[in-house]
């Protein structure tokens, strides 16, 4: 097992390699492509020089048909050739969205840790920034390489022609790097304030019941107002000097090809130069020009693309996987907490400290304290959402942080203070958006009380909530979050709060069922802010919590007290 798990670490250490090696053909094939499409970009020029230079002279039509049909049919392959190696770029950069897509998703979602560095979106973005510079702006770097080879040309036609290339080709890049250094301050400003802007729409339509309630609509709309005017100032700052360069470029590219017809016609004038030598070196002039004009023009999409190239490599390369092997034990060992201390990243009190108990299977063992007295933090370190700072969290031996994510979501049921239900049928959210036997579905939900209510509602089981047309009360929320944690009977259930809100029908739903996870052998830890003597009669042991300074004492409810499990601490 530990030599399996040991393998497939290094796969996935191995997944950029890997995927270089599977997009190496279709690499070779985009390389090989631009090789021609490149060379065929110079037929234009040498039919320019034959039927300008020769033709005339040798007065032959059949010459100037043929060499006319054969520019055609360069010409058609060219576009065909481009054609076939953007569609391959775009498919390739589709390709790694599909790769890598659901991995970050998943590895996004799955990170247990409340300081985890990058959000699932920023993931997605980065790779939809580099899926956007494969599939667009690639191609021009691939084809400013060709540039060099088009100012030689011209300079095979003149040395003085090729020169004037050679410096607006410089010139472009300065006023490139000029662009970019004059948008850069802007565009971060403009980027700050959208987002700030849309952090304010995005929250407040979240919390629209407040809004109306207060009617605060008209106040958010002008914070909104204010934070908006700053992006739209800084990106009209950043598209004016976008714009000046932009155009400057162009005029310049315009100016570089009246002067190599000027120059060229004077060079014809003095006799060193022929007509056609002079639109030939026009033309592939304007051709490496084009390039280094579009290529500078997207050094910001080079730029992010390679960013979010080498963030996601990083990634990838992180191995995430800190699951470790577990054995048949483990399911019926006891939870324990063991020296556990806890504070939460940034401050510098602690939540927890040295806190140690033992919960045998079948035990329940109730948590009191006031707010802010770490009942919450306690119930998250219990199934693994946070990290201990010292000590740890075990099911017989094995940190539950670290038990593979299949057997964790066998293992423990968590009911959250703040019922969080997904966007889904019943039936999904129950099985934890996922599919599941629905005989083992409706057990759970009996066993939560809420059969009853999902029956009657228009699609049963099926029905989508999360929808505005499906409306359920908060008890019945909650008795539907409760039958999500216990419908795969957990060997460890921890519930937060779980009579808040609820009424009595609900509360005894919630003693039922906890009453017979229990009989079947789960470890059972409930919280609550006041003492309920119903928790109480079911406990078999007590922790209270006593508030931020962290004083905790635990009493066993049942029997002599267990003075090995009691721990005083500061
Ligand atoms: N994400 C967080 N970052 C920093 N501090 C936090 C965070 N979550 C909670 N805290 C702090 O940790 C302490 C314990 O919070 P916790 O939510 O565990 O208490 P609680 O007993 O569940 O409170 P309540 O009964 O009000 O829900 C509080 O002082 C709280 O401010």
């Amino acid at each position: 097992m530990s030599r399996s798990r040991k393998r497939l670490s290094v796969e996935k250490n191995d997944v950029v390699h890997l995927a270089w090696r599977a997009s190496s053909w279709g690499i070779i094939s985009i390389i090989v492509f631009s090789i021609f499409l490149n060379l065929l970009r110079f037929v234009t020029p040498l039919y320019i020089i034959h039927v300008f230079d020769r033709v005339p002279a040798s007065r032959s039509v059949e010459t100037l048909v043929l060499l006319t049909m054969m520019a055609l049919l360069a010409i058609i392959t060219g576009v065909a050739l481009d054609v076939v190696r953007k569609r391959m770029l775009g498919l390739w950069g589709k390709w790694i969205e599909e790769q890598f897509g659901q991995f970050f998703v998943y590895r996004g979602l799955s990170e247990k840790s409340v300081s985890q560095p990058r959000s699932v979106q920023e993931l997605l973005d980065e790779l939809y920034r580099l899926r956007s510079f494969i599939a667009r702006s690639a191609v021009r770097w691939i084809d400013v390489i060709w540039a060099p080879l088009f100012v030689w040309g011209v300079y095979l036609i003149s040395p003085l022609l090729g020169s004037i290339t050679l410096a607006a080709m410089f010139l472009v890049i300065a006023l490139g790097l000029l662009q970019e250094s004059a948008t850069r301050e802007p565009r971060r400003a403009s980027r700050k304030a959208a987002a700030e802007a849309g952090d304010i729409v995005l929250n407040a339509e979240r919390k629209y019941e407040t809004i109306s309630a207060f009617s605060m609509a008209s106040n958010i709309s002008t914070r909104w107002r204010q934070t908006t005017a700053a992006h739209l100032h800084e990106r009209e700052r950043a598209e004016a000097r976008y714009t000046f360069y932009r155009l400057t470029m162009r005029g310049l590219g315009e100016c570089l090809r009246i002067g190599l017809i000027g120059v060229g016609v004077w060079l014809f004038l003095q006799g060193s130069l022929t007509l056609g030598a002079v639109f030939a070196a026009r033309i592939l002039g304007g051709y490496g020009y084009r390039y280094v004009e579009r290529a500078v023009g997207s050094w910001r999409s080079l730029k992010d693309g390679m960013a979010a190239y080498r963030s996601l490599k990083a990634q990838l390369e992180i191995d995430h996987d800190n699951s470790v092997s577990i054995h048949s034990a483990t399911s019926s060992s006891a939870l324990v907490i063991d020296q556990l201390s806890f504070r939460y990243p940034g401050q510098t009190s602690y939540v927890l400290r040295r806190l140690s108990l033992t919960l045998n299977p079948g035990e329940l063992l109730v948590i009191t304290g006031g707010a802010g007295s770490g009942k919450t933090t306690l119930s998250r370190l219990a199934v693994g959402l946070l990290e201990p700072r010292y000590g740890q969290v075990r099911l017989g031996d094995v940190e539950v942080r670290r038990l593979p994510p299949d057997v964790q979501m066998r293992m423990i049921g968590y009911l959250p203070q703040h019922t969080e239900l997904f966007r889904g049928t019943v039936r999904e959210n129950i099985a934890c958006m996922g599919d599941a036997d629905f005989d083992n579905i409706v057990r759970a939900a009996k066993l939560a009380s809420i059969h009853e209510v999902l029956v009657g509602l228009p699609q049963g089981y099926d029905t989508l909530i999360g929808e505005e047309t499906i409306t359920l009360s908060g008890s019945e929320q909650k008795r539907i979050a409760l039958a999500r944690a216990i419908y795969r009977r957990p060997r460890l259930l921890v519930l937060d709060e779980p009579a808040a809100n609820l009424d009595r029908r609900s509360r005894n739903a919630m003693e039922a069922a906890v009453s017979e996870l229990k009989a079947a052998g789960s470890s059972i830890i409930v919280t609550q802010a006041t003492k309920s003597s119903r928790w109480n009669a079911m406990a078999d042991k007590f922790l209270i919590l006593g508030g931020r300074t962290a004083e905790l004492s635990v009493a066993p409810s049942k029997g002599s007290p267990k003075v090995s499990e009691l721990r005083r601490v500061k």
